[in-house]
């Protein structure tokens, strides 16, 4: 495991709320400190509220653009602290929604741990290598089966769903009176599906939402939406694995636990049936749950007009894969690949892949890659179409940063797409670069990790299906 990944995990076990009370009262005396030499302290509070809340990566980082987020809401703040900042906009305005809203909402707190029979599962167990007398050999390894414990309860469910589905559309407004009714947790929905509900009974008014036509994260990082996480103890996908792919990208940093229930044609991502929905989901509240961590990969631009590295757009976390093609070009791809500045290969063909472990069942796999458990942490190099005969599918190690250059002399632009959506266009002298992101997805299993990927390449793709031979005919003597 790298030390990424750890700092994801040991986020996790984070009370955030215990540290926002400190940090609270030492802007509170700050404040009055400031006001008094005519400052005002509302900012700097916010600055330090966004770098606690939102544990974000260096890179995205940029508080100062959060402007006029504060107004009339550093009220809410000091008297409630941080968890019950009014994160979200209500979306139905009935006084009971803003009850809900107003009152202190503290994210439940939980456990992971690795889980294995015999072992005290409270260890946190990493690769150990030994070189005792010159021998060396591994002595733990991380790829076990993780566990959640909940240490409080979870309180606030987000559930998002595929559009266009009356069977989703169903089953969601049922989910959510069931999860009020007999579990009384708080409930968000995308702002598309409360005016769904409404449609349906002003009974829904309890559910809340954000700001309707709330600017994608990527753009706008500060955004209210991309502090979802700070709000959300468990989050449930009704579709296919696409859901589950717009569930990730709505969470720029920490990605709560998320419950995928089937409703599309494929289901890699999506082991819960939704006929059982009850049953899972009270299973699941009151845990413990098995789950897979699902690596992210980080993909920076990076403009030939950037005077630096440094100088790119927002990182964008991908949960299936990046790809680099030749879009509408009917053209070879030409891309000069670079593995921590060290020269890989150059693509000529339709494009290349670079996916995680978790997208190993997706594109990677139709251009011929490997299928790969989605704990197993490294990079998939997969080529599309490589006009080459020699130009085999890599699996790069974890702690790799890949480039991707489009070279000067490059006859048309290239364009990346990200799990399938967002096209950039690569113009030559740009370039992609992608390592292993610090912020996993943990998604529920059914049964455990390996028993879900089993199930799901089986009745997925009838992976290895053939009729078993018959038991007469020639034997060896
Ligand atoms: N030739 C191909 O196989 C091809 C081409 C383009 C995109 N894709 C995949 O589609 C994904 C986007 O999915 P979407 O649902 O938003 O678009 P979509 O609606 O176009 O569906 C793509 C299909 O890929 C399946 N899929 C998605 N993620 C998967 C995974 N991790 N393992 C196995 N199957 C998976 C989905 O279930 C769906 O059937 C991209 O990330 C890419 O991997 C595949
Ligand atoms: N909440 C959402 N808002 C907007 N778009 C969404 C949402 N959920 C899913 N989508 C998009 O809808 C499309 C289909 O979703 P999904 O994959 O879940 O359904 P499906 O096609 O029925 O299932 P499968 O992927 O198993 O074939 C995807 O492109 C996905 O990105």
């Amino acid at each position: 495991m790298n030390s990424n990944q750890e700092r994801a995990y040991a986020n996790f076990e984070m009370n955030v709320c215990s540290i926002a009370w400190t940090v609270h009262c030492f802007f509170f005396l700050l404040s009055i400190v400031m006001s008094s030499t005519g400052c005002t302290a509302e900012t700097s509070h916010r600055e330090q509220y966004n770098d606690i809340d939102c544990q974000r990566p260096e890179t995205s980082t940029n508080l100062s653009g959060t402007g006029n987020q504060t107004n009339g809401k550093s009220e809410d703040f000091l008297v409630n602290g941080i968890c019950s900042h009014q994160i979200l906009q209500d979306g139905a305005a009935s006084p009971e929604a803003k009850a809900v809203q107003n009152r202190m909402m503290r994210k439940a707190s939980f456990k992971l741990s690795w889980w294995c029979k015999g072992d005290n599962g409270d260890q946190h167990k990493h690769d150990i290598v030994s070189f005792e007398k010159g021998n060396i050999t591994t002595a733990g390894r991380t790829s076990k089966q993780i566990s959640l414990k909940w240490e409080s309860n979870p309180q606030t469910v987000l559930i998002l769903t595929k559009p266009n589905s009356v069977s989703v559309r169903i089953l969601c407004a049922q989910m959510v009176r069931w999860l009020k009714e007999h579990q009384k947790l708080n409930i968000f929905v995308e702002p598309r599906v409360i005016s769904e509900l409404l449609a349906e009974s002003s009974y829904f008014s309890f559910v809340q939402t954000w700001k309707d036509g709330e600017p994608l994260i990527f753009e706008y990082p500060d955004s209210e939406i991309s502090r979802l996480h700070s709000k959300v103890d468990l989050v449930v996908t009704l579709g296919g694995d696409g859901t589950v792919l717009w569930a990730a990208s709505m969470f720029k940093g920490p990605v709560p636990p998320i419950v995928p229930f089937s409703l599309g044609s494929l289901g890699f991502m999506t082991p819960f049936h939704s006929e059982h929905y009850r049953d899972c989901l009270d299973s699941i509240l009151r845990g413990p749950v098995s789950i897979t961590l699902r690596h992210r990969l980080q993909c920076y631009v990076i403009r030939d007009a950037a005077k630096n590295e440094y100088e790119t757009e927002e990182p964008i976390l991908v949960l299936n894969e990046v790809t680099i093609d030749r879009g509408i070009s009917s053209y070879l791809t030409n891309l000069e690949c670079y593995c921590d500045n060290s020269f890989v290969t150059t693509v000529q063909g339709d494009g290349l892949i670079l996916s995680t472990t978790s997208g190993s069942t997706a594109y990677s796999l139709a251009a011929g890659g490997s299928m790969v458990h989605p704990q197993v942490p490294g990079i998939l190099f997969t080529p599309i179409c490589p006009h080459s005969l020699s130009f085999r599918p890599l699996i790069l190690p974890e702690n790799v940063t890949v480039r991707v250059q489009v070279p000067f002399n490059s006859r048309s632009p290239a364009w990346a797409s990200f799990d399938g959506k967002d096209r950039k266009q690569l113009a030559a002298g740009d370039a992609l670069v992608c390592s292993m992101a610090p912020w996993p997805v943990p998604t529920a299993c059914s049964a455990d990790s390996m028993g879900d990927f089993l199930r799901s390449i089986h009745e997925g793709l009838h992976w290895n299906l053939r009729k078993t031979q018959s038991f007469d005919g020639p034997r060896e003597s």
